[in-house]
């Protein structure tokens, strides 16, 4: 007996400390709201808006915030359970979520049996704070995306796939839904972006900060614009908070977003301009200059992600002698249906440029040395067979070529060149109307042959 007093005893200590020490505020009270127990967090939470200072009295002391406390107990059916669950008090004036954000109870109440009732009291102020600004956040958010008409917002993840579509990709781009997971490279045309290239963009980000890049895109419907992308890291804060995110496509969650703007009213003006400067007057194709320039920018990324870049030389045959017979026109138009067939042959990413006067290169990013021998052999090919119609005649022309890679970015432009041209001048040499490609024991062609090549 005495052991069971003891044990009892304990038991009741037990549940005072746990009263206590418990982190919400609990106040016991009778139907009338007599208080028979009150914790330390519930006096001090309740103790400031006490209409006479005491704390008797649970309805009383919150008369004035929370006057139907009283009659939702006493009109309660409830035995034993909740008769309310986590009502919110404002305890100042003012609502929602203006500057002054008021102090906010929560007050569950639960009837224990016929004359008592706890009542759980909680300080959600900072929780309602949070779901406030994150309402703001996202109706901004929102606001942004539905709002503006010539910016695309996207969320990528750490390969580039884009996590989620919005109203904005639509506006910008025409794609649907169906977008979702698919890589930023959709918004490109074919070939006009390698997966290297790619994902060199998300490094660069990650490095920099963020990378921009403008460049010909293509809507769903084909149509094409000049747009401006934008590529920026997420802030750790926001990829893990995006990670525990139930609901997106991408598993991983976001790890970049993705700008992308039509930009194509201003550019189209300088793209006029910097084709002036940069491209071959006769055929449309790049220049020399651009061709350096290009392989310049591709060899630094081959740099920081070694990967090989080839390039094809390419010479008209016995060009002099279709200028002999069909005049200077008839040479010019052999040239122009020589560009027609490169641009048709080679991918969108790859630079065509004439580089002399029946002189051609093409810069291959991402393609190793078996692989552009055999384009240059199939372009050998091909140009065997398609003759010029000129003036009624069909001119043949045959063309040679030479190929040398790069593996790592290393060794340099000129290098790269001088050895293409040097198995070139090796294919003259073998009979023209085919490709080489260039070998450590190529020969070194005279300077005069590369000068006239
Ligand atoms: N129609 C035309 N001819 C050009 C142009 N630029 C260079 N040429 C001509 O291209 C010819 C090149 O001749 P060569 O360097 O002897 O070479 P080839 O006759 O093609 O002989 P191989 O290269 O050895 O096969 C010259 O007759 C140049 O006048 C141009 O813009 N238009």
């Amino acid at each position: 007996m005495t052991d069971d007093l003891a044990q009892l005893s304990a038991e009741y200590e037990a549940l005072i400390q746990f009263l206590y020490l418990a982190p919400v505020g609990l106040v016991q009270l009778d139907a009338d709201g007599e208080i028979a127990m009150i914790n330390p967090i519930a006096a001090q939470l309740l103790m400031p808006h006490s209409r006479n200072g005491g704390l008797d009295n649970l309805f009383v002391a919150l008369e004035d915030i929370a006057p139907d406390l009283r009659n939702l107990c006493q009109q309660s059916t409830v035995q034993s359970g909740k008769i309310c669950d986590g009502m919110h008090v404002h305890l100042h004036a003012g609502s929602g979520c203006s500057k002054r954000m008021p102090q906010i109870l929560s007050i569950t109440l639960l009837r224990l049996d016929a004359s008592r009732i706890m009542a759980v009291i909680d300080d959600i102020t900072e929780q309602v704070r949070r779901e406030c600004r994150q309402r703001q956040n996202d109706a901004w958010l929102n606001a942004v995306l539905t709002g503006i008409t010539d910016y695309a917002l996207a969320s990528l993840d750490s390969q580039g796939r884009l996590c989620e579509w919005n109203p904005s990709i639509g506006r910008v781009t025409g794609f649907g839904p169906a977008a979702e997971g698919q890589s930023y490279t959709m918004f490109y045309p074919n070939d006009a972006i390698t997966p290297e290239r790619a994902l060199d963009r998300l490094r660069e980000a990650d490095a920099d900060g963020w990378a921009l890049d403008e460049s010909r895109l293509l809507r769903a419907d084909g149509s094409a614009f000049w747009g401006s992308v934008m590529i920026a890291p997420l802030p750790e804060a926001d990829r893990e908070a995006a990670d525990g995110a139930p609901s997106l496509p991408c598993e991983e969650g976001p790890a970049y977003c993705l700008i992308l703007r039509d930009v194509s009213d201003k550019r189209d003006i300088a793209e006029r301009r910097r084709r002036e400067a940069f491209s071959d007057h006769l055929t449309g194709l790049a220049n020399r200059r651009a061709l350096f320039d290009a392989a310049s920018q591709e060899f630094e990324r081959s740099r920081a992600a070694p990967r090989p870049t080839a390039v094809i030389i390419l010479d008209a045959d016995h060009f002099k002698a279709i200028n002999d017979r069909y005049g200077h026109p008839g040479g010019d138009a052999v040239l122009q249906h020589l560009a027609a067939i490169l641009l048709d042959f080679f991918r969108e990413v790859d630079v065509v440029a004439r580089i002399g006067g029946e002189e051609f290169a093409v810069l291959l990013p991402s393609t190793d040395l078996a692989h552009a021998l055999d384009l240059a052999e199939r372009l050998c090919a091909r140009v065997a067979l398609d003759a010029k119609s000129f003036d009624g005649q069909a001119i043949v022309c045959t063309i040679s070529a030479g190929v040398a890679v790069a593996l790592d970015g290393h060794g340099g432009v000129d290098l790269l060149i001088k050895q293409a041209d040097q198995a070139l001048y090796t294919a003259k040499r073998a009979g023209r109307n085919r490709a080489l490609a260039w070998q450590p024991d190529t020969v070194a062609a005279p300077q005069e042959a590369l000068d006239g090549a």
